[in-house]
């Protein structure tokens, strides 16, 4: 049947006739039914764009084969034709999910104007689905490339807690797919259908922070001109993606933590506190714990956002699926730019599996798409490569830590404090930057110099 297709069912003759013959000189293509079960066949086999039933047939009646529609859910409209005043039943077809009712005798102006409203609603639905799907296609697990372990298990607990409305931390280094991860968090959970808001708490300055998370009332501060809804109001009953939330100050903390403990919020400048159903999926690059360690990040806030703990490899940790990503990405790009015949030299894979990758992912892409644009050719071989991944493939250069073992043993405490004295040098003696470049709290730094005797003197040895 073709898309403008419209089921008729009635156990009259006549009305069927009639109707049909209506509804095809509109320009509609038209089938029949003369009872709620040969209609309920022919819903599955032909998926008509609407259904015009009667309401009373002997068999399956009209509200039976609403209920059937809706738990089937078949992808269609109804319109139900009742009795002249048999209101309440006519109530009931629609609670039941009709979109409309027409009663007896048969006005036709009335229902081809109705039809037509049902058609363009139909249409509607028909392409927010197409819409959805494709976006749910664009950000499902499937489209977060790699089959390293160390990926497949973070995807396979991250696909479990996705049904359920946990909160979710997500740790990784930048570009290592933290977003992509939160989206096909939310892309699987129940609340798909809601929006997705995100919210980069290092992106915005400290004095305007709150006011972009829990809004404001008109005149609470110097340019506060109307109220404004927060980000959190924003994702009500939907997600709400807080990305580097290691960068949210402190006073902010305490409020964020109201909202996961008790579901409320209170915009900046006053108004009574109100309730929200936000899922909160957060995510950082830093050392959560270890900021915790230095008073820098709440306790409290922490093991609630920690509930459920994901943490996304860096890309030189799965250099398996380097690889892959290559091609997955120069694919994405060529498209992109409408590029369909440039090729790469098989050679370089390689030279892209050396490399360090310090920006992840991010920098795979932003690395591919330069190459593409400032190509001139129809292959790009090494010497379109940016300088710093031609270098990687030098032997001596593939690591920027290597350690000479030599044949006598090495003390494991003697390395530990070159490497805390190393940090200090390379930060000018600044231990919070020495301490977060280790992957360790400020506390636990000073602990292993006090440990190993080291003062911030030492450093001029
Ligand atoms: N596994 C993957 N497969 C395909 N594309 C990926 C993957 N991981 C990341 N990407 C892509 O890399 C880019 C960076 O990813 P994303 O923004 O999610 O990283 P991030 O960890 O949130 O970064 P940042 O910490 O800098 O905000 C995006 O364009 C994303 O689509």
């Amino acid at each position: 049947m073709p898309a403008s297709s419209i089921l008729v069912v009635d156990d009259d003759a006549s009305v069927r006739r009639v109707l049909q013959m209506q509804l095809v000189e509109a320009g509609y293509t038209v089938a029949t039914a003369q009872s709620g079960t040969e209609a309920r066949k022919l819903l599955v086999e032909s998926r008509p764009k609407l259904v015009i039933t009667d309401l009373r047939m002997p068999g399956l009646d009209g509200i039976e084969l609403l209920r059937l529609i809706a738990d089937d859910q078949i992808q269609t409209t109804v319109i139900m034709i009742t009795a002249f005043g048999s209101i309440e039943t006519a109530v009931q077809a629609m609670r039941l999910g009709a979109y409309d009712y027409i009663t007896k005798p048969i006005d036709y102006e009335a229902l081809l104007l109705a039809v037509q409203r049902a058609m363009e609603r139909q249409d509607l639905i028909d392409e927010v689905r197409n819409l959805r799907s494709a976006l749910d296609r664009r950000y499902g697990f499937e489209n977060i490339i790699g089959h390293s372990e160390s990926l497949l298990r973070v995807l396979e607990l991250a696909s479990r807690v996705a049904q359920h409305d946990s909160t979710v931390l997500i740790q990784g280094e930048t570009g290592t797919g933290k977003e992509l991860l939160a989206r096909a968090i939310h892309y699987n959970s129940r609340r798909r259908n809601q929006p997705f808001v995100t919210i980069n708490c290092g992106a915005i300055p400290r004095d305007l922070i709150e006011s972009e998370l829990f809004g404001h009332s008109r005149g609470s501060f110097t340019g506060a001109v109307a109220n404004k809804p927060g980000r959190i109001e924003m994702a009500d009953n939907g997600t709400l993606f807080l990305d580097e939330i290691g960068e949210l100050p402190l006073e902010s903390q305490v409020k964020l933590l109201r909202v996961i403990q008790h579901g409320e919020i209170e915009r900046v400048g006053g108004s009574a506190p109100k309730t929200v159903n936000v899922r909160i999926i957060a995510a950082t690059h830093r050392n959560l714990a270890a900021m915790v360690e230095d008073a820098a990040f709440r306790q409290d806030l922490f093991y609630r956002l920690a509930v459920v703990p994901l943490r996304l490899p860096p890309l030189r940790e799965r250099r398996q699926d380097i690889p892959e990503l290559l091609e997955h990405l120069f694919r994405q790009a060529r498209e992109r730019h409408n590029m369909p015949n440039i090729r790469m030299a098989p050679s370089l894979v390689g030279l892209f599996a050396a490399y360090r990758w310090p920006g992840n992912i991010r920098e795979l892409e932003n690395i591919i798409e330069r190459m593409l644009v400032l190509s001139n050719g129809e292959i790009i071989t090494e010497n379109d490569l940016p300088e710093e991944l031609r270098q990687a493939s030098l032997p001596q250069q593939r690591a920027t830590l290597l350690l000479e073992l030599p044949d006598e043993g090495i003390s494991l405490e003697a390395v530990e404090r070159e490497l805390l004295l190393r940090a200090l040098e390379k930060f000018d003696g600044n231990q919070t930057h020495a301490a977060r470049y280790l992957d360790i709290s400020r506390r636990t730094f000073i602990y292993r110099m006090e440990k190993h005797g080291l003062r911030q003197e030492d450093l001029t040895r």
